[in-house]
């Protein structure tokens, strides 16, 4: 069963085009390396607006059918940032243990990690995480939880997914 990945970029200057998006690339390249079972990507780009990002993220759940649902952007302290209160919103369980990993790991390249309320939840049988808008924030972020994605997924429902060992080692309790 090929899994469904959505990528949603939550960025009011790489939605307009005034610059590129990299991180949502960042998310399908890392994904790309780490998974070796079948996957798909739905990627979309919009700017940091509370009622359309919850529109996109059940969309991507409920629509798209996505097992994982990897945000970027939108989790800082400014004014715009709204990304973990319309994750929160569509969720029905959060995960906080995502949120304090991926902070922690992140104090290792930068101080500023704790402006970051990156948060990750389960909306029916999808996972979302939620990441920084740095695209060097990705890998680092994504390294450090994806250990614990595939049985997180196993636990709601969503495809087996399977990792090359040597990238993630991912943990399946008994397995
Ligand atoms: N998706 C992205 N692709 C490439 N660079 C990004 C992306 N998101 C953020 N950045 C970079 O990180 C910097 C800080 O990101 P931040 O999310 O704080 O931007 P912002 O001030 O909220 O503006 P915007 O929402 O328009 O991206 C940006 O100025 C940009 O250089
Ligand atoms: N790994 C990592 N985490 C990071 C950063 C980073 O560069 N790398 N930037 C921090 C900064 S400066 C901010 S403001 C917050 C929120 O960023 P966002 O609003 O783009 O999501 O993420 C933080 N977390």
């Amino acid at each position: 069963m090929t899994a469904k990945i959505g990528i949603l970029t939550l960025s009011d200057r790489a939605s307009a085009g005034v610059y590129e998006d990299r991180s949502g690339p960042a998310i399908e390249a890392y994904l790309g390396e780490v998974l070796t079972s079948p996957w798909q990507a739905v990627a979309r780009i919009i700017p940091d607006d509370r009622t359309g990002i919850e529109a996109a993220l059940i969309a991507l759940c409920d629509a798209e059918g996505c097992a994982l649902v990897c945000t970027t952007g939108g989790t800082g302290p400014a004014r715009r940032d709204v990304t973990p209160e319309a994750t929160e919103a569509v969720c029905n369980k959060m995960l906080p243990g995502f949120g304090e990993l991926m902070r922690q790991e992140s104090l290792k390249y930068v101080s500023t990690a704790i402006l970051s309320r990156q948060t990750a939840g389960i909306r029916g049988s999808s996972l979302i995480v939620n990441l920084p808008g740095k695209p060097a924030s990705i890998r680092q972020c994504l390294a450090a939880v994806f250990p614990a994605i595939p049985y997180c997924i196993d636990l709601i429902g969503g495809p087996y997914l399977t990792t090359d060992p040597a990238l993630c080692k991912a943990f399946r309790p008994g397995a």
